[in-house]
């Protein structure tokens, strides 16, 4: 297995995410302080797609809220592009809920993310509808969010981060609500997508074979305190529609190995409801 591991890594010159000893605590209900991440160190290089997989609790989506600025670290740095980093139109966010708004219509809402960035009517229209169009959704831009299935309403959330062609997009669980059919064709859609601009991508999921098919680098997080364990190398070639990736011995391997140990974390987990049960020898089907 080739890995590296995740709090040793040195610093790399160039690396347009730079996270150096980050903390971040928060104030539980009890007054007590809940170290929700400890000591995060990665790089992430240009043109990468970064998978953050982790069980429940880990501070996955701290760690992105973090890269966006909204969240500040109570230790440690975050440069991107050698700066500390702040919300706007060169990050993208897509969420497991869409977020759309229910009263415009697919074209408007993507419009709507591009106001700041593209004063110009009708230029802004013209994105919008390039990024629809790239999505499938064309013959939807005029349909309200209410019409959509789930696989449809992501599709123009995706479409929404995009058109404003971000250098960074960040991932938060986005298809953990869709069916495993509608999951598996959203991934591709979004390889294909990223494949166009290679704008960094980091995505945080708790499926491994999502991280495997999707990533670059898989950075595996353990919980309590959030603690970075490995940072891993998928290394499968692209791109990885074109091929039956999922048969291919480097992923039944990565999936076996990453399955073993997710499932080691959450059964010595005490805070985890599968804490102590004993399940015998994984197989390793993890999703
Ligand atoms: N605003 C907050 N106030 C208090 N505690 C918080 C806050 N945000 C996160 N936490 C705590 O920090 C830890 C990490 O949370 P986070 O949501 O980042 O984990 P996660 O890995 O994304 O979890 P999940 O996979 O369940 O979404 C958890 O213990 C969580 O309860």
């Amino acid at each position: 297995m080739s890995t590296d591991a995740g709090s040793r890594v040195a610093p790399q010159p160039g690396a347009l995410i730079q996270i150096q000893g980050v903390s971040k605590w928060f104030a539980a209900g009890t007054g007590e302080r809940v170290v929700a991440l400890d000591n995060i160190n990665l790089e992430v290089t240009e043109g990468t797609f970064t998978a953050i997989l982790g069980p429940s609790g880990c501070g996955k989506t701290t760690l992105l809220r973090m890269i966006d600025g909204l969240v500040q670290p109570d230790a440690g740095t975050i440069l991107v592009a050698g700066k500390p980093p702040h919300p706007g139109p060169d990050m993208g966010f897509v969420f497991q809920s869409f977020r759309l708004i229910p009263w415009r219509t697919v074209r408007g809402n993507v419009e709507f993310a591009l106001v700041e960035a593209i004063p110009d009517r009708h230029e802004r229209r013209r994105r919008a509808d390039q990024y629809i169009d790239r999505v499938g959704l064309s013959r939807f831009a005029d349909a309200y969010p209410r019409q959509l299935s789930g696989g449809m309403k992501q599709r123009v959330a995706l479409a929404r981060a995009l058109a404003c062609e971000p250098g960074i997009l960040l991932l938060d669980e986005p298809f953990a609500s869709l069916d495993a059919q509608t999951r598996e064709l959203m991934q591709v859609e979004l390889l294909r997508l990223w494949s166009e601009r290679r704008s960094v991508a980091v995505f945080v999921t708790h499926s491994v074979d999502e991280a495997i098919f999707l990533a670059d680098q898989i950075v595996l997080m353990g919980p309590r305190p959030g603690r970075i364990l490995e940072v891993i190398n998928v290394g499968l070639r692209r791109p990885r529609w074109t091929y039956d990736v999922r048969a291919e011995p480097r992923f039944v391997e990565l999936r076996q190995y990453l399955w073993e140990r997710i499932r080691a974390l959450v059964l010595s987990d005490p805070q985890s409801d599968f804490y102590g049960r004993d399940y015998g020898q994984s197989q390793g089907t993890g999703t």
